[in-house]
């Protein structure tokens, strides 16, 4: 990627051609809604008319620990952090049975855990950069060269998933306090202050978010200027699972393979690659909307509208596993549906 490029689109002619076979459906013009939407999108960013079934769809989680758990700024304990990423490899957390359902292959990656999860297995950890990032109120989250090795970790996740196949890739997130961060991500991108984009995670009371707030106001105004640079915002305020979340975001971009994403922290990376990348966005779309106001903040930016509104706060991209079933039956529509003119021949 070079400074200043711009993100080729999904294929405009087959989004052409995939609207024309949706107006022609035997269907009230118009009656597939939201549904006819998702498929002409899926057509596009497969260039193939109608478009093919999804049967390879591939979540990368991307977890780590926030210097910023340790400072009072979530409901749980860091600990859960790592535990929760033996039980992805377990096969026992929330998206596990999401993704089992759904027919979702999941892999969990170690890119800043602050534990040494003895007995994982090495694939978890091959792109780890470093145990923990910084209290982004306090301190960086991560050095320059930091922020450099988890974009390409993130890439490397990329091309390995598309190479294995994937035809649309999942982000997910794992890392108690990450919504500390996503949240400076999003007022960093949006200009906006910490009141407008501090939620409540994984259920802080009314004392506890006003102490977060406090801390994402801290970390804003302690980045400053840094702050109008995408990758100098993640150096400063994001964390090395964030990073390289960003990064498996341009690199799907890049490669033309489309992303589903899913809460806070996805959304929050997916405005940033597009901070980085102009256009990336048009290579995603959101399995849901989030309790979180940043997340809907940036989704607005992004011009994109979720699938699902379930008020789910789970993160781990479980929103988006669990939007799986609407983009395949958007692909069924427009490949099964018989048109118009099949029926009633002109005469
Ligand atoms: C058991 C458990 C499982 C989770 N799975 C995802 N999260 C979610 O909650 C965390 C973010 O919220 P906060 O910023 O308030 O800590 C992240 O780990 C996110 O993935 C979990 C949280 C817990 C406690
Ligand atoms: O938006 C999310 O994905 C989210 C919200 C709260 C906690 N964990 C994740």
């Amino acid at each position: 990627m070079i400074d200043g490029a711009v993100c080729t689109p999904p294929d405009p002619a087959a989004a052409a051609a995939a609207a024309e076979r949706l107006a022609g459906l035997a269907t009230p013009a118009g009656a597939l809604g939201r549904l006819g939407d998702l498929g002409v999108w899926l057509a596009a960013t497969q260039a193939a008319v109608p478009p093919e079934p999804l049967i390879d769809i591939r979540l990368a989680i991307f977890a780590g620990d926030h210097g910023v758990a340790q400072h009072g700024v979530s409901a749980y304990p860091p600990a859960i952090t790592a535990a929760m990423v033996r039980t992805f490899v377990a096969g026992r957390a929330g998206v596990s049975a999401l993704a089992a359902a759904n027919g979702v292959h999941v892999r969990v990656l170690d890119i800043g855990v602050d534990d040494e999860l003895e007995g994982v297995p090495a694939e978890v950890q091959a792109w780890k950069v470093r145990r923990g990032s910084g209290a982004i109120h306090l301190e960086d989250a991560l050095t320059p060269g930091e922020t450099a090795q988890a974009l390409d970790a993130g890439r490397a996740v990329a091309r390995e998933e598309i190479g294995a196949g994937a035809q649309l890739l999942l982000s997910g997130d794992m890392g108690i306090g990450n919504t500390t961060p996503a949240a400076a991500m999003v007022a960093a991108a949006l200009g906006l202050p910490a009141a407008e984009v501090t939620g409540r995670g994984t259920g802080v009371d009314d004392a506890v978010l006003a102490h977060k707030l406090s801390v994402v106001q801290q970390a804003l105004d302690r980045a400053g200027d840094r702050l109008a640079d995408p990758v100098d915002t993640l150096t400063a305020v994001s964390s090395a699972d964030l990073a390289a979340t960003v990064g498996y975001l341009l690199e799907a971009a890049e490669s033309g393979v489309p992303v589903l994403l899913d809460g806070l922290m996805s959304v929050a990376c997916a405005l940033t690659a597009e901070r980085i990348l102009p256009g990336a966005a048009a290579w995603f779309a959101a399995g849901h909307r989030s309790t979180e106001p940043a997340q809907s903040l940036a989704l607005d930016k992004l011009g994109i509208e979720p699938v699902l509104d379930l008020g789910l706060r789970l993160g781990e991209g479980s929103g988006a596993v669990a939007a799986v079933p609407v983009l395949r039956s958007a692909i069924a529509v427009l490949r099964d549906v018989a048109l118009l003119s099949e029926l009633m021949p002109p005469s």
